[in-house]
């Protein structure tokens, strides 16, 4: 379109200017960023590029203010850190919707992350059964389990030393989920690691593979007659292409025997995911009722892939990022612990409903670490051009602190929840890692309280579209948390033989934590995972 022509369409709602010469959005952009590394002194590149925009917090909006334009080429977008702005368009999925880049995650089936409209809300109607208490107290049982057989592993590892913590948490999340959500349960040390007969690899081999690679599975499913040449094919790609044949035969064959459980037990087996999304359709088949209120096979495929990819490395991370943040900070892993133990005592099974409520100390965990660490920094949402956009800017003529502006075409807005998260006017002492700001001290650990999330807190998002995985995910993380330190620290340490100073070992985790990225998929992840290292001793 132009640089110009779009300068003229953002000049009038009178917030600040960046220009980009490049799409933000654009594979140009993708390709020149990672190659030039240099641009990262230019605010334009910076405020465009998700991982340097993450590394500076909200920085570049305290110089240009909370809402700015960017002009490229090609789109006009409103990078907002306005909580007030965040929160008008998530409350407003219609007018503020998700934009085509979404579809890119449609390579096995529509689903409740891809869709918008009428669409939208019944994926979301027939997947929100999938995320009852029911489910929520399978998770905590499954965790437990999972939790218990990773300690043991961790435990007699030669001085305690785990220099495959990140892969372990993966594992953790992978099993939960297949178990939750699927009804498949896995040991810890087996299970998902190993091929299914009939199968070149294993379901968490097929599910990694597309998850490391998403950008180019992406690439390849749109591109599926290349397959039949890929004799000549690099090995990478060949991969690729089994992962993704392999991941939707796994799919076919959960439907086919969940359907098959469903039958035998005329609907009374245990509920997951699988089935709650089988029986909510065939139901609405049965009963004749027409497509638009129930999922097709290739939809139940679609929303089956996105609970793998949105519910596995959120959750993964939050675990990695978990015990190698107490590690750094032993003073808030004694302060968690000291909860932990009143709670949990010795019950190596606690219940659900009795403990998960008590664990508001490690709940506070949780939310710090998705308050520097979530794995999602920005959001991208599309508008409905002449959609009414509410922020914080004064406005000339009046005293109001709000102003209210057209969305003009061509324009999407970005909305930097991570710049929200980190800045001083919602947070004190913002960059500080600090658990204890969640909890309203008390004179006993049990009238303890947990603070209500601040309207500048959205690492699940916010309104109608708000993550519906949110409990699965703090149940989880709390079971595993609590299982751990329950008789056990962690310490920092470093990878191989190396020995080095406690301070030193604490410094170098740290560097690691901080040089996370959100370059390779759509969530923050730690960059150099392998170097990743800690020792736990049972205490
Ligand atoms: C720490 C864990 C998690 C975090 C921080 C998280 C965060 C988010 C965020 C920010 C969104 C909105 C994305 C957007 O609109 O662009 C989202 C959506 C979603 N999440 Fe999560 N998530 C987590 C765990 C899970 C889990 C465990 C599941 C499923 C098992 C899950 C399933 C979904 C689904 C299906 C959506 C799309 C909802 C819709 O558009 O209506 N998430 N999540």
């Amino acid at each position: 379109r132009g640089i110009y022509r779009n300068y003229l369409l953002v000049r009038p709602l009178g917030l600040p200017i960046l220009f980009a010469p490049v799409d933000p959005y654009g594979t140009a952009w993708q390709i020149i960023c990672r190659t030039c590394p240099f641009l990262k002194r230019f605010r334009w590149a910076r405020v465009i590029q998700e991982t340097w925009s993450w590394q500076v917090d909200d920085r570049d909006h305290r110089a240009l203010g909370e809402s700015f334009v960017v002009v490229s080429p090609v789109r006009n977008l409103i990078y907002t850190s306005d909580k007030v702005a965040i929160n008008w368009v998530l409350t407003k999925r219609r007018e503020f919707f998700k934009p085509d880049v979404y579809e890119n995650l449609e390579f096995f089936g529509r689903n409740v992350d891809t869709v918008n409209g009428e669409d939208w809300s019944r994926h979301r109607k027939l997947t929100a059964p999938c995320f009852n208490e029911r489910v929520s107290g399978f998770v905590w049982d499954e965790a437990l389990r999972q939790a218990r057989s990773m300690l043991s592993h961790w435990l007699s590892q030669p001085n305690g030393k785990i220099s495959n913590m990140v892969d372990d948490t993966r594992v953790i999340a992978l099993h939960v989920l297949t178990a939750a959500g699927f009804g498949i349960s896995h040991d810890f040390l087996g299970g998902a690691r190993n091929p299914a007969p009939g199968h070149k690899l294993s379901h968490r081999d097929a599910l990694m593979t597309i998850l490391d690679n998403l950008i180019t599975s992406i690439i390849l499913s749109n591109t599926k007659w290349l397959e039949r040449y890929r004799i000549v094919l690099p090995q990478r790609v060949q991969h690729i292409f089994l992962a993704l044949r392999e991941f939707s035969q796994y799919m076919d064959e959960m439907l086919a025997s969940e359907r098959k459980i469903l039958a035998d037990s005329q609907g009374a087996s245990k509920p997951n995911l699988i089935t709650t999304l089988i029986r909510t359709s065939d139901d609405a088949q049965t009963e004749g009722i027409k497509s638009a209120v129930r999922l097709t096979d290739d939809e139940i495929k679609g929303n089956i892939f996105i609970f793998n990819l949105a519910g596995h490395d959120t959750t993964a991370n939050t675990l990695a990022y978990a015990f190698a943040l107490l590690a750094v900070y032993p003073e808030y892993q004694t302060w968690v612990a000291e909860e932990i133990d009143e709670v949990l005592g010795d019950q190596e099974n606690p219940k659900y409903d009795e403990a998960f409520p008590k664990l508001k100390r490690v709940m506070a965990v949780m939310y710090e670490i998705l308050r520097l660490y979530g794995p999602v920094p920005r959001q991208p949402r599309g508008a409905i051009p002449g959609t009414l956009l509410t922020i914080t800017h004064p406005s000339p003529t009046s005293s109001s602190p709000t102003t209210t502006l057209p969305v003009p075409p061509h324009t999407e807005l970005s909305l930097c929840i991570h710049a929200c998260q980190t800045s001083p006017s919602n947070f004190p002492h913002p960059s500080a890692w600090n658990p204890k700001r969640w909890i309203a001290p008390a004179a006993s650990l049990a009238a303890e309280t947990f603070l209500p999330a601040p309207m500048a807190y959205a690492p699940w998002s916010a309104g109608p579209r708000i993550c519906p995985g949110m409990k699965f995910a703090q149940v989880e993380v709390a079971a595993v948390l609590a299982t751990v330190l329950r008789t056990s620290t962690v310490v920092p340490a470093v990878k191989g033989d190396v020995e080095v100073g406690e301070e030193q070992a604490r410094r170098m985790l740290l560097a690691q934590i901080r040089d996370s990225s959100a370059d390779s998929g759509p969530t923050l992840n730690l960059r150099r995972p392998e170097e990743v290292c800690v020792r736990v001793l049972a205490r």
